[in-house]
């Protein structure tokens, strides 16, 4: 693709199935040009929810049809809630009702809600589709479009039905970011500052530095975003299927997902990133109780997520918390259980997280039950 000096692209090493991730403003104008140019003769399902619908559907349709791209869209209802298993069967059948063809794709026109639902559709259908995601959150565009997990929620618990599945191009066009809600930039800007906590310190204090340059958008957000990818694409292309190293990209998400079931998915009450942003710093002070780290560090990490605007107790949820055995029956259903053994992302410092395979329930239980006071 023609690069222009506002544009990053970032490689996702795969071997036969490695993509491209492109990063930068006016991409939706340029995406039917761009995957016609890749996949010519392609045809798509373009999949979106009801509010990103009413702000880009049209932008991209046009762009596919100049780029001689047939394309067949279908609206969903936004939020958490859309990842189940009737909402799936909607997505398959609008694919199949269409008649495309393996080597046709699924276009995810949204945020990780859409990415993920539309990636399980893509990855089941005639065995296999062609997956193309232009996501248009900050949390898609930082790390739900790239990677290949897909899925969907199940009432024992947060994606816990679905399959590996990588696009074959991203396209993140950063200007859609502007007609993103506040709250939801925010959460987004959970997983950013993930990267950081996990391996990156120096990425973490510029964010402390900087956050007011990202959230204003430009040269500072397109940098954030292009950092995480590299940060994302680096883990997944060691570790696709999540063996050892990749479980890292878990940090904060055991307490995160099981505050999210809990709640049962209510993005009123609470929405990933900001289930990410109470996670990390809970995994923080876990670690901190288990004289892994520093309690300063906790101090600081919780001190950055609240000066962005997000929630990081417990008790910044709204309305009544969930009893801690529901919390630990979510947590007892995680996916990186192993022989009913909990494994926790825990931490040594800033930028130092490890995988912890050996966590005891009874700890867990104990200070979950001291934290949901304060
Ligand atoms: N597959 C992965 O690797 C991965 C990684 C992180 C998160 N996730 C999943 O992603 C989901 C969260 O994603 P999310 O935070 O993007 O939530 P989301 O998809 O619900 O989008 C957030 C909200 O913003 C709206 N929206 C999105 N883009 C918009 C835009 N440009 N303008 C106006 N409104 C817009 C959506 O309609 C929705 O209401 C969760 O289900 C989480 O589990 C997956
Ligand atoms: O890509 C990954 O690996 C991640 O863990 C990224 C997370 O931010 C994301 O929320 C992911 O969906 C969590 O995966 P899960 O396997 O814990 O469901
Ligand atoms: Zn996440």
């Amino acid at each position: 693709m023609t690069q222009t000096p506002s544009h990053e692209t970032v490689r996702v090493n795969l071997g036969e199935r490695s993509y491209d991730i492109v990063i930068g403003p006016g991409l939706i104008a340029r995406a039917g040009a761009e995957i016609a140019a890749r996949k010519p003769g392609i045809r798509c399902a373009v999949i979106t929810d009801r509010n990103v619908a009413a702000a880009h559907l049209d932008s991209l349709m046009e762009s596919l049809a100049t780029g001689g791209i047939e394309a067949v869209p279908l609206v969903l209802e936004p939020g958490e809630k859309t990842k189940r298993f009737d909402e799936l069967v909607k997505v398959c059948d609008h694919v199949l009702g269409a008649r495309l063809e393996r080597g046709d794709a699924v276009v995810a026109l949204g945020g990780g809600v859409i990415g993920d639902l539309s990636g399980f559709a893509a990855g089941i259908v005639r065995r296999g589709m062609s997956f193309i995601q232009v996501p248009t959150s900050l949390l898609a565009q930082v790390d739900s479009s790239v990677g290949g997990k897909t899925g969907i929620n199940s009432s024992h618990g947060k994606n816990l039905i679905g399959v590996f599945h990588q696009p074959d191009l991203v396209l993140a066009d950063t200007d859609v970011l502007d007609t993103l809600p506040i709250r939801e930039f925010r959460a987004g800007y959970a997983e950013v500052a993930k990267y950081g906590l996990i391996d990156r310190p120096e990425f973490f204090g510029w964010l402390e530095q900087n956050w007011r340059d990202v959230f204003a958008g430009g040269a500072a957000r397109i940098r954030a975003i292009a950092t995480g990818c590299q940060a994302k694409a680096d883990v997944v292309a060691a570790d696709e299927r999540e063996k050892g190293a990749r479980a890292l990209l878990n940090l904060g998400h055991t307490f995160g997902h099981a505050l999210e079931a809990a709640t049962d998915y209510d993005g009123r009450r609470l929405v990933h990133g900001e289930g990410v942003a109470i996670g990390m710093v809970l995994a923080h002070e876990f670690s901190a109780r288990m004289n892994l780290a520093s309690p300063d560090d906790a101090a600081r990490v919780q001190r950055h997520l609240s000066e962005v605007g997000l929630p990081t107790r417990m008790a910044d949820i709204e309305g009544e918390l969930p009893a801690t055995d529901i919390l630990m029956k979510h947590i007892g259903q995680d996916k990186k259980v192993r022989r009913g053994a909990l494994t926790f992302i825990l931490t040594r410092g800033i930028g130092e997280a490890f995988v912890a395979d050996d966590v005891q329930a009874d700890e867990v239980f104990r200070f979950l039950e001291e934290k949901r006071g304060s």
